[in-house]
């Protein structure tokens, strides 16, 4: 990986907030694109902790730079998890700007991939990009599973080397 891309994979703070910088004076947001009860994959699953099969509390939103996605994340938490957390009324406020207010907030090991986004929409089926990460924060009785993918047209907008 090159040092550029690394900067960005490897970072442990607040994803939102380094894109907010980065885009400069392009206007930063989050795009709600689902969010719902359903099954998790069996990888997410595994990266919980949870029964495979168990329903769980899934998001997937686009992280925009004047309406352009630069990264695409889904989120995963158990439902046995949830509870007071309210979450679901997040809508599109960045559920890191949340996380990273919370004191007691513990990030996991990341794991990177080069794989690509898995997602249901039919306009993020092209969503390539050079890297992928994932981490599970635990804050209180919660453990939420991050997975967030670089796109392509983050590459470009940057001027960051493919790989
Ligand atoms: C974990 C962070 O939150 C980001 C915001 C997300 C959201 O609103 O759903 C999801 C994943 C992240 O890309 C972060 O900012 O670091």
């Amino acid at each position: 990986m090159s040092h550029a891309w690394w900067q960005w994979v490897a970072s442990t703070d607040s994803l939102t907030t380094r894109l907010t910088r980065a885009g400069k004076e392009r206007a930063f947001r989050v795009k709600l694109l689902r969010q719902e009860v359903g099954r998790p994959l069996p990888d997410e699953a595994r990266a919980l902790g949870i029964p495979l099969g168990r329903h769980a509390w899934l998001r997937e939103v686009a992280l925009c730079l004047d309406e352009t996605p630069w990264v695409v994340a889904r989120s995963v938490a158990p439902l046995s998890q949830l509870r007071g957390q309210r979450l679901e009324r997040l809508g599109e406020r960045s559920l890191g700007s949340w996380l990273f207010q919370q004191p007691d907030l513990v990030r996991g090991p990341l794991e990177v991939s080069n794989h690509s986004a898995r997602f249901a929409q039919a306009e993020l089926v092209q969503a390539k990009g050079p890297w992928a990460r994932r981490s599970v924060f635990r804050h209180g009785a919660l453990s939420l599973l991050v997975q967030e993918y670089f796109l392509t047209e983050m590459a470009d907008e940057l001027a960051l080397p493919s790989r």
